[in-house]
């Protein structure tokens, strides 16, 4: 049938999904090396070996200047910032161990907040 615009109430829990989810992944113990965009001029390759940055102030920006349609374009960026992490990064690393922290705490918090639902 024609495209039907998503009730409100379904938007208005994606976006408080957003905003808790984001607010606890600032809050987190392992988010010190996501909180703002990695610096291009100090970090050597960076600029070249990662395609599309993303952190959580970039996010934080884009959920208040509603740049987020719903919940999967949230998760999408979220994971944008985790996958950059694995690919820049060695697992055994503080900053690669603070990555597969930091997904694991998102997976299961997105994953009980849905199901709350
Ligand atoms: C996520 N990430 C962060 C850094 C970094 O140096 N962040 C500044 C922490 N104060 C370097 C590489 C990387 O992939």
């Amino acid at each position: 049938c024609a495209k039907m615009p998503k009730p409100s109430q379904d938007n208005d829990r994606d976006l408080t999904f957003c905003r808790i989810l984001l607010a606890e992944l600032e809050d987190h113990h392992d988010a010190w090396p996501f909180l703002n965009p990695v610096n291009i001029k100090t970090v050597p390759g960076y600029r070249k070996v990662i395609k599309k940055p993303m952190d959580f102030s970039t996010i934080r920006e884009k959920l208040c200047s509603c740049q987020y349609q719903n919940l999967e374009m949230f998760i999408i960026d979220v994971n944008l910032v985790f996958d950059n992490c694995e690919k820049f990064n060695e697992d055994n690393s503080e900053i690669g161990r603070a990555g597969h922290n930091m997904r694991k705490f998102f997976e299961r918090r997105w994953t009980e907040l849905l199901k709350s639902n």
